[in-house]
């Protein structure tokens, strides 16, 4: 302490109150989003005063003083924009008061249901009771010995997987926030990532959960035959669609012949044993084509040079939850690299184009 300055010393301390109270930042978030505000901020124009909002919401009398103590707050992290306004006066004296208009910004503007693009559902799912409990395991996870189970399943008995079979909340959570996750980016795939379809004449969505992403290539690329493997239960689920086939399966197993196999968001589930299986399933899939084939994966690259800190923050985080739902992770490019060859891939191409994925295309 001698050797710092009492400024570093208050810095410091500040820093810690914002890492020991940021769930509460979390908790903000999951209110905003229950009570409905970035939709209620987008019925009023986009933004909106203080009473103008309240007026909207369904809040009893006792809580609405407190509403302005979320908004702040909210607005202090970049979740709402807060504009100061000068508001006429309503008795005599003063003409006008100060007072604010609370708007959405880039970030709650993903937060607007009905549009293509609304997270809502990931927020929902990332701060659910189940998640949140497990997350308070952590500490006795690590002081456990062996290999074990993961923390969510020490809080709760059972993987989320298992979870989700008897808990119809908790399956509609997951359900609602992979769809919202994969509407969200099948429209900048498409939208951003053309090029990656060029040439192909058949595309297989391996672990493609009820075809959102396929259907969105299907209907972009016209000249892509696109079709879904999953397990016999989801596939079951899935209502017929006119442009992609779905095929019940194990991708551990049988991966259908394709010129390209796209994984998105599945590999982050599994442990390197598991990816190299699955990978080299995949490689034989595409090789039985006429072309030379190659596998798409949408998944994290941790820490590439191009990424910004936030979005190294993201990935981190995201890393966080894999190990204490699944005990599985996020990868860096060496460790990509390393499971690519042991599945017998000779060279791959990494494009950082999608935030806190990337889009990896691997050749055989
Ligand atoms: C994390 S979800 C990703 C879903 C989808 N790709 C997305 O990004 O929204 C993983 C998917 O893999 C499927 N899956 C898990 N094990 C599988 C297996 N052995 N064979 C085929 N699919 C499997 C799950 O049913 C689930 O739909
Ligand atoms: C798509 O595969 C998974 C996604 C998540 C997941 O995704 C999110 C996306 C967001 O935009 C914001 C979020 O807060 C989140 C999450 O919290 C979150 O968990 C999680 C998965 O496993 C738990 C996924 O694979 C199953």
């Amino acid at each position: 302490m001698a050797n710092t300055s009492s400024a570093e010393l208050l810095q410091a301390e500040a820093e810690l109150v914002r890492h020991s109270l940021g769930y509460l930042k979390s908790m903000a978030l999951h209110s905003a989003v229950k009570l409905g505000i970035p939709d209620a901020l987008h019925r009023c124009g986009g933004a909106a005063s203080l009473p103008d909002l309240l007026s909207t919401l369904a809040l009893p009398c006792s809580k609405r003083p407190y509403l302005s103590r979320l908004m702040k707050m909210l607005a202090v992290e970049g979740i709402f924009t807060a504009v100061a306004v000068d508001v006429p006066a309503a008795g005599e004296g003063v003409a006008t008061v100060p007072s604010v208009r609370y708007g959405l910004s880039p970030v709650s503007r993903l937060l607007v249901s009905g549009s293509g693009a609304c997270l809502s559902p990931c927020m929902l799912m990332g701060t659910s009771p189940l998640f949140l409990e497990a997350s308070l395991r952590l500490p006795q996870w690590f002081q456990r010995d062996g290999e074990g189970e993961p923390a969510f399943a020490m809080a709760h008995g059972e993987s989320p997987y298992g979870a989700a079979g008897h808990d119809m909340e908790f399956n509609a959570l997951v359900n609602e926030a992979m769809g919202s996750d994969s509407r969200y980016m099948a429209e900048l795939v498409v939208r951003d990532c053309g090029e990656v379809f060029t040439g192909l004449t058949s595309l297989v969505d391996v672990g493609g959960g009820n075809g959102t992403m396929a259907t969105a290539i299907a209907k972009a690329f016209p000249h892509v035959r696109c079709s879904v493997l999953d397990l016999p239960h989801v596939i079951q689920g899935v209502s017929a669609h006119e442009s992609v086939e779905f095929a019940a399966g194990d991708m551990m197993e049988y991966v259908p012949p394709a010129d390209a196999v796209l994984l998105k968001c599945v590999l982050h589930n599994w442990s390197d044993e598991d990816c190299v299986k699955i990978l080299t399933k995949c490689r034989e899939a595409i090789a039985q084509g006429a072309k030379a084939g190659k596998v798409i994966i949408i998944d994290a690259v941790v820490g590439s040079p191009s990424h910004s800190q936030q979005v190294l923050e993201a990935q981190v985080l995201m890393d966080m939850q894999m190990m204490m739902l699944f005990m599985s992770k996020e990868r860096e490019e060496l460790n990509w690299q390393k499971i690519f060859m042991e599945a017998g891939f000779s060279h791959y191409k990494i494009q950082p184009f999608l935030g806190m994925r990337s889009i990896i295309q691997l050749y055989p």
